[in-house]
């Protein structure tokens, strides 16, 4: 039995020392990142049994993403492009502080997940899945891989696998509308909705209250949980008619990158283990504070630590 099933693209970070500007550095730190396989990191750190699809390269590159995920316990099933021209997509990653902020710049265009069928996929692990998770990012890809993404979503959703979805949107990759339509096309096969409230604006025009905002999508596509995240306010969900809040816990931010995929990671490792709503929330939240004191997209941490984030946070002194 698998706990959980990710499927997306995983590329190589590429960062300048801090401090120093892309422009003028001679030397990168390499990390590995993407949206679903830091989730599967996430939930393989937490305890829970999960494994990530994909498509790479055959190569020393794909090999080095494999060897990285591995050293977390996550699980592979991958399709292994072995065609002269088979790429590894990267980004680039300048941290700044105020007022520069922290930039990104994609160099994913044509990546070999980019061609990636339902029929050349190792999917296997899907047959006994208790969640299969994918994010918006994985359909803005290509036109094959918004294919692909509907398909395994609707493959799970068939065999009763719970389906969880994150809009990650990402404004370098679509625009706003194409985002928002491809999104409502695949709500028929999503049971669990992770939305940023500020990509639940941009995408899909809900504004207002932010339990309305929960409320309303929960309602109008018929899923079983919808979380928003709000940043700095927290985050909350909508589930079986009960409204659940949390305040985000403090963190030293040492590198932001990849807060967003330890919530829904620490979220979806306590629901797998029998937690409700509210106790997956504050895992979340846990999680992704603690990814916040770590370099790299990757939720290096271990569930005493997010049970000791929860646990003082609800009163208790570590001693
Ligand atoms: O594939 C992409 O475009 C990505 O952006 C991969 C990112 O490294 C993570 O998805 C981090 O996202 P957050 O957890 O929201 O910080």
């Amino acid at each position: 039995m698998t706990d959980i099933v990710t499927f997306g693209e995983t590329m190589l970070r590429l960062s300048p020392p801090r401090g120093e500007r892309l422009e003028r550095t001679s030397e990168l730190g390499v990390r590995t990142g993407g949206a679903e396989s830091n989730v599967a990191v996430a939930a393989a750190r937490l305890g829970r049994d999960a494994t990530w699809i994909s498509k790479l390269p055959d190569s020393a590159l794909g090999r080095r993403i494999v060897s990285e995920l591995r050293s977390h316990g996550v699980r592979m099933d991958v399709a292994w492009d072995g065609s002269d021209d088979a790429r590894l997509g990267t980004y680039y990653l300048e941290h700044g502080g105020e007022p520069r902020g922290t930039d990104v710049i994609y160099d994913r265009a044509d990546a070999s997940v980019t061609t990636a069928t339902p029929g050349e996929l190792p999917a296997g692990a899907l047959d006994d899945a208790s969640v299969f998770y994918t994010s918006g990012i994985t359909p803005a890809l290509s036109q094959t891989l918004g294919e692909t993404t509907e398909a395994l979503l609707r493959a799970a959703q068939e065999r009763g696998t719970t389906t969880a979805f994150d809009l990650n949107y990402r404004g370098k990759l679509w625009s706003p509308m194409e985002a928002g339509e491809r999104y409502e096309s695949l709500f028929p096969h999503v049971d669990v909705l992770v939305a940023a409230e500020r990509d639940a604006a941009t995408c899909l025009g809900r504004e207002g209250d932010a339990v309305e905002v929960a409320n309303g999508l929960l309602r109008d596509f018929d899923f079983e949980t919808v979380v928003l995240t709000r940043g700095e306010s927290g985050s909350l969900a909508v589930h079986d008619g009960e409204v659940y809040e949390q305040d985000v816990y403090d963190a030293e931010t040492f590198d932001p990158i990849g807060t967003g995929d330890a919530f829904v990671g620490g979220f979806l490792a306590k629901r797998l283990d029998g937690g409700d709503v509210s106790d997956a929330l504050a895992y979340g939240a846990a999680t992704a504070s603690l990814k916040r004191t770590v370099d790299g997209d990757l939720a290096v941490v271990t569930a005493e630590e997010v049970d000791a984030v929860v646990e003082r946070n609800a009163g208790g002194i570590s001693r």
